[in-house]
């Protein structure tokens, strides 16, 4: 008995493009489509596997640095293996790249890994629509990846004019002639834009992206060993650009936080992850992200057993990472105040600078996590640190999948 191949999609974009956010409405909204996610963080903090984990079918995390510069495939070769097993069941795989990783390369990986259970199921490539003019500027190569990718998502079309939308939707239908270019608002795409091309017979987009791959193969051997070699010259998005991990368990200090944003350097590009206020808000934790001159706030339940601590990635280019990490420390909150829960907030209105950059959830009318925290008689989230997967994979947790 023959078993059909499974897709796997690659899901690219620039930092900050929603690539995670894409992949959890695809997680939220797949039916009864069974979706086995591979995440690729750009640092070692896992922020990206953190937000998608508890979502997926299956989420294999493979971070700390771009996939598309790992000579050795055999973590991939090794995570599609178990996620494509039959017993698997999976419908279909999406690996999520980091921000700055090269698809090229990562679906050359996929074309190449030789695993009779998987079949490449196509590129999509994410395009914020804030930044994108920006980001083109500095990053030429993005034309590139718009134009071997078999789907363009205009994303962030809610953070632009009607007029700057079409001029994009132009700009990206040139760089990506005959691909499918849709607009979305936080990546709520319809799945069987992405999953249904797969089955087609040979989609001309694949062979398209294959003809471009042979051509592009050996500029891309060069780029891959100049990559591994760390010279910064090899043409990889992420040469130019370094990750500063921040990790506190005394809480942040809301106004010292919020000032330090504020100033954030022009460099820095792209920061995410989870803030501990202390007593600024002691049942939540607020998820931080900043793209671009974009800064915002979401605050979350604590899971029952999670550590109270802030966790951050800052993504950058030609930033100073010890002053980073000196600045960021400085934002704490006095050490020298009790732990506990005791702890009385002496700066009542810390948190209003906070409270300025927390979307209005009707703004993200289907996201569940903004509807956890709208009031006490919610119900309560899944606590991802009382599940048996790593950060809170549910069931059934396969331990074979443990990175
Ligand atoms: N206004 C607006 N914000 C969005 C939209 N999509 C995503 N965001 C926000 O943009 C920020 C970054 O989104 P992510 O999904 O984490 O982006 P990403 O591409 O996975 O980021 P990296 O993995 O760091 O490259 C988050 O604060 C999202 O809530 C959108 O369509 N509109």
């Amino acid at each position: 008995m023959t078993t059909r191949a499974i897709p796997v999609v690659v899901l690219a974009g620039f930092l900050g493009s929603g690539k995670t956010t894409l992949l959890n409405h695809l997680l939220r909204s797949s039916g009864g489509t069974r979706i086995g996610a591979v995440v690729n963080d750009f640092g070692s903090i896992e922020i990206d596997a953190m937000t998608v984990a508890g979502q997926a079918d299956a989420m294999v995390s493979l971070g700390d640095g771009c996939l598309c510069c790992a000579v050795d495939t055999s973590d991939l070769d090794e995570v599609l293996e178990t996620l494509a097993r039959p017993s698997a069941r999976m419908d279909v795989i999406v690996v999520e790249a980091s921000g700055l990783a090269e698809p090229e390369t990562l679906i050359r990986m996929i074309l190449g890994s030789g695993n009779p259970h998987i079949v490449y199921g196509g590129l999509v490539e994410v395009v914020d629509a804030a930044e994108f003019t920006r980001t083109r500027a500095r990053h030429p190569e993005l034309d590139r990846h718009a134009g071997i990718a078999d789907l363009v998502v205009l994303n962030k079309a809610d953070r632009v004019a009607e007029g700057d939308a079409a001029g994009l939707l132009a700009t990206l239908s040139r760089l990506a002639p005959g691909t499918p270019v849709v607009t979305a608002a936080y990546g709520r795409v319809d799945p069987e834009l992405l999953f249904d091309r797969p089955r087609r017979e040979r989609p001309a987009v694949e062979q398209l992206s294959f003809d471009q791959l042979v051509r592009d193969e050996h500029e891309a051997r060069e780029a891959e060993r100049a990559c591994a070699d760390g010279d910064g010259h090899g043409g990889h998005l992420h040469a130019a650009y370094e990750s500063v991990e921040f990790t506190s368990d005394e809480p942040m200090d809301p106004r010292r936080l919020t000032a330090f944003l504020d100033a954030r350097p022009d460099g820095l590009y792209r920061i995410k992850g989870f803030v501990d206020f202390g007593p600024g808000d002691p049942e939540r934790k607020y998820a931080v992200h900043a793209v671009g001159g974009f800064l915002r706030f979401q605050p979350l339940p604590w899971g029952r057993t999670e550590p109270r601590r802030t966790q951050l990635v800052l993504i950058g280019a030609g930033v100073d990472a010890d002053s980073l990490r000196d600045a960021l420390a400085a934002a704490r909150s006095d050490p020298r105040r009790e732990p506990g829960p005791e702890r009385r907030d002496p700066d009542p209105y810390g948190m209003w600078g906070v409270l300025r950059y927390v979307d209005d959830p009707a703004e993200r009318d289907e996201d569940p996590q903004i509807d956890e925290v709208e009031g006490p008689e919610e119900a309560e989230a899944p606590d991802p640190y009382e599940t048996a997967g790593p950060y809170g994979t549910e069931e059934p947790y396969d331990p074979l999948l443990t990175r």
